[in-house]
């Protein structure tokens, strides 16, 4: 897992006073463009950089200089430049030779150098007839730190520059996971900025978590019985088919037994147990998938509330009163797993604040932290494009998920993959991690068009899982 940062501001700070000039920076910066275009395109091909007025700009005229004569360069300058950096970086380039072409023609690769993470305002007219024609070449398009029309706390203007790849700069951003601006940042590579990232960034307490962060669960002894993985038990209400979902999910990625918890005798597949009640040896419960108005409130009472074990609380438990109160157990291992409607019940609930779905969009990780500073024992998953889960004082973002998750029932599948390693005896905050990244693992794998994936194919892409 990689650290995140709210604003690179004060890194680049300390740099300055601690350890190397901005010249220096921004040196590294284009270099580390650089080295993606060499690494990725021959000699030869077309880059065409648009360059803004301020750092940002520097970056993309520093770049025309590292590749100019082995590269066809055009750069543009559609504002001319304004501060000391750029016009700096502009006296070199032309030393060399480089012109500025007044033409925007398509090229190889087009880089978005236009504004950074200084961008203050809406964009003007000419940004947006730029954007608009940058957006329309063919070419490999690759933004310099965030991407034009990306704002500095990540919300997406009206039209923002199209990236393939961005190409951030010295350290990774929160701005970079926004659900809404996930299509327009595409593949996020950090470049160094002349130092060990380490050093650069110092401490922080977000992560993006990245493929190899994934543990799946381990069976590496041999004198086990099926006790030995626990017990999940899955609360099934009218909705049976979601109980089932997640009672499979949750048998394949481990657990000893599953029993599906019913009031009325439904059809499960012979590997799922079900019972009127929670069985005595039942590790841990999940419940809210599918629930309905199914069971009375003593009974829920009895075997969800009063039971203390581990528990995954989805869907509908996210709009019970009752179900809720579960969060100010401190002892219990408690994940919460809502997508941003049911955040807004849920919200509602604990609060009394009524918002829209589009404001908790605009600012997950806000309205993640502030859940997290009331209910800090608690773990929360807020699913979407860019899925984040907290507890005590750390936020992870998982972006690897994908569109082949966007039907239902993929929900489902989460809720049994994280109660099957609760019940395996997984801490909230892994079983949250690691269910969520075998999710999105299993989606990237699952062959199929993109729109085809049922929930019972990314089942059995949990099931190979070990085997990629
Ligand atoms: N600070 C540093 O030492 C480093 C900075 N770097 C680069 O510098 C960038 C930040 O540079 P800046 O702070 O100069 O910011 P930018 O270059 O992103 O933009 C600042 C300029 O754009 C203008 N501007 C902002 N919004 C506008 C709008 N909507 N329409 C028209 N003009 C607008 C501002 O008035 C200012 O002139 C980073 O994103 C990164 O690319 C990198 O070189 C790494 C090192
Ligand atoms: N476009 C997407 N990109 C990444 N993940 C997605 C996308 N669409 C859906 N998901 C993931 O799929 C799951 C869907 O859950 P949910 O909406 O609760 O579905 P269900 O109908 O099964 O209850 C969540 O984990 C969510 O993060």
């Amino acid at each position: 897992m990689q650290k995140v940062f709210k604003s690179c501001d004060k890194l680049d700070q300390k740099c300055y006073e601690s350890y190397i000039t901005e010249d220096i920076l921004m040196e590294h910066a284009a270099m580390g463009m650089e080295k993606y275009i060499r690494t990725h395109f021959a000699p030869g091909n077309s880059v065409l950089i648009v360059a803004g007025p301020g750092n940002n700009g520097a970056d993309g005229i520093t770049l025309a200089r590292l590749l100019y004569h082995d590269y066809e360069v055009k750069l543009h300058l559609p504002y001319g430049i304004k501060s000391l950096m750029p016009k700096l970086q502009l006296k070199r380039a032309n030393a060399l030779g480089i012109e500025e072409t007044e033409e925007l023609e398509d090229a190889d690769v087009i880089v978005d150098a236009l504004f950074g993470a200084g961008l203050n305002r809406l964009l003007d007219d000419l940004s947006i007839q730029l954007i608009h024609k940058m957006n329309s070449f063919k070419g490999h398009k690759i933004a310099c730190d965030i991407p034009t029309g990306v704002a500095e706390d990540g919300t997406l203007m009206p039209l923002a520059f199209n990236a393939d790849t961005t190409l951030t700069m010295g350290a990774y951003k929160e701005a970079l996971y926004l659900d809404e601006s996930k299509d327009v940042i595409g593949k996020v590579e950090r470049i160094n900025l002349g130092m060990s990232s380490q050093l650069y960034e110092g401490e922080s307490d977000t992560f993006v978590l990245e493929p190899e962060d994934m543990k799946l669960p381990t069976r590496d002894k041999e004198a086990t019985h099926k006790g030995t993985f626990g017990h999940a038990a899955i609360f099934t209400g009218e909705k049976e088919g979601a109980g089932i979902i997640a009672g499979t999910a949750a048998t394949r990625f481990g657990a000893g037994l599953t029993t599906l918890v019913i009031h009325e005798k439904i059809m499960a597949p012979p590997y799922l147990m079900h019972a009127t009640t929670v069985p005595d040896n039942a590790s841990a419960l999940a419940i809210g998938m599918g629930l309905g108005g199914h069971f009375e409130e003593e009974f829920l009472q009895k075997y969800v509330i009063n039971s203390h074990l581990p528990i995954v609380l989805d869907a509908d438990a996210l709009s019970s009163m009752l179900l809720l109160s579960i969060i100010e157990q401190r002892d219990r291992e408690i994940v919460l797993t809502p997508h941003p409607k049911e955040f807004v019940l849920l919200w509602m609930i604990l609060t009394g604040e009524v918002l829209k779905v589009s404001e908790v969009q605009a600012k997950r990780f806000e309205m993640v932290r502030m859940f997290n500073h009331k209910y800090p024992h608690v773990t929360l998953l807020l699913k979407g494009a860019n899925t984040l889960i907290m507890q005590e004082e750390n936020l992870y973002i998982n972006p690897l998920g994908c569109t082949k998750l966007s039907k239902g029932g993929s929900g489902d599948v989460l809720s049994g993959l994280i109660v099957s390693l609760l019940a395996q005896g997984y801490p909230a905050i892994d079983a949250a991690i690691h269910g969520s990244l075998a999710l999105a693992i299993a989606a990237q794998n699952y062959q199929g068009a993109s729109y085809a994936m049922l929930a019972t194919d990314l089942i059995d892409e949990v099931a190979k899982l070990e085997l990629c």
